[in-house]
């Protein structure tokens, strides 16, 4: 293996020492960041992923709330339970677990979250900052590879980013943050014909579609930064990114192992969001 490893969870720890001071600083002047998780149904990996967060929150000084509904609640129940949370003061962010059971639009709950407290950056109004450069609340994962990024030296600036995959959480807004980061970006996804070669163009691969191992050493151009977003559950309880990483790292520069890539930055980075906006709702600028 020629590839130097990214480290997630090392990169993840130094940037919540940061968070913690600047906690205990605001705390001097009154102010405890607070985030509310709203958990509906019994997903056993939710539960494990509320509770990670949960810990973050106390591990940082931030107030936090994990509020548990069961899968029966009604659409209506939750949109009540919204409301109360963007009314509450000391709440500065709202995170409600994705995803829902089916008898709730995903959307109509999301479109409830006050834009200011809109900690995972899914409002189509946070979404539309993200897009025109406004500074809003950035969502969590694609924030979480730019610091990657940044904290590697590897700064997107000039280089040719490739994402593989185009959700809404993940491929469309990482391609507009590296865009914004003045990387040239393509976006590409399931009907992208010869996919191994646009791949192979790529200083930055970011890759995020859900398939395990996916991604191959031919896929790499060699030295190139590798970010793996993928999360897939293997028969045997395993977690495996995208990208095969064993096999990859024989062409790639940098690379991000699944675990301890890029999962620990997503919850640090709603910490930050979280901070960003205690401090925004106070009128403190950073
Ligand atoms: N509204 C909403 N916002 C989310 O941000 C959100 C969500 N819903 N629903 C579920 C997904 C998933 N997600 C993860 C975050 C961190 C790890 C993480 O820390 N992973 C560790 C390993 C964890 C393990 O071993 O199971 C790692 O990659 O090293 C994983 C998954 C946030 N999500």
């Amino acid at each position: 293996m020629s590839a130097q490893i990214i480290d997630g969870k090392k990169i993840s720890d130094e940037i919540r020492e940061e968070i913690r001071r600047e906690t205990a600083a605001l705390k001097e002047r009154g102010v405890q960041p607070g985030l509310a998780v709203v958990l509906v149904g019994e997903d056993p990996a939710s539960q494990v992923y509320v509770r990670n967060k949960a810990k973050a929150c106390e591990d940082l000084g931030f107030y936090s709330e994990v509020h548990r509904l069961p899968a029966e609640t009604s659409q209506s129940e939750l949109l009540g339970m919204i409301d109360r949370l963007n009314r509450q003061g000391n709440i500065n962010g709202i995170l409600v677990q994705l995803p829902l059971p089916k008898h709730i639009e995903e959307k109509a709950v999301i479109d409830a979250i006050s834009v200011e407290k809109d900690v995972d950056g899914f409002h189509p109004v946070s979404v539309g900052n993200l897009m025109i450069g406004d500074d809003s609340l950035l969502p969590c994962t694609p924030a979480g590879v730019i610091e990657l990024l940044k904290r590697t030296g590897q700064s997107p600036s000039g280089k040719h980013a490739v994402v593989i995959g185009r959700s809404n959480i993940v491929g469309k807004p990482v391609s507009m943050l590296l865009l914004r980061e003045n990387a040239t970006v393509t976006m590409t996804h399931s009907r992208t014909p010869d996919l191994p070669k646009v791949a192979r163009q790529a200083d930055i691969l970011v890759v995020a579609v859900g398939v395990a191992k996916l991604v191959k050493r031919d896929w790499v151009k060699p030295g190139a930064v590798v970010i793996d977003v993928g999360m897939n559950r293997l028969p045997d309880g395993k977690l495996c990114g995208d990208v095969d990483f064993g096999d990859a790292a024989e062409a790639a520069g940098w690379i991000t192992p699944v675990p301890g890539g890029v999962g620990p930055m997503t919850i640090t980075m709603l910490m930050s969001n979280t901070l960003k906006a205690a401090k925004r709702a106070n009128g403190i600028d950073r």
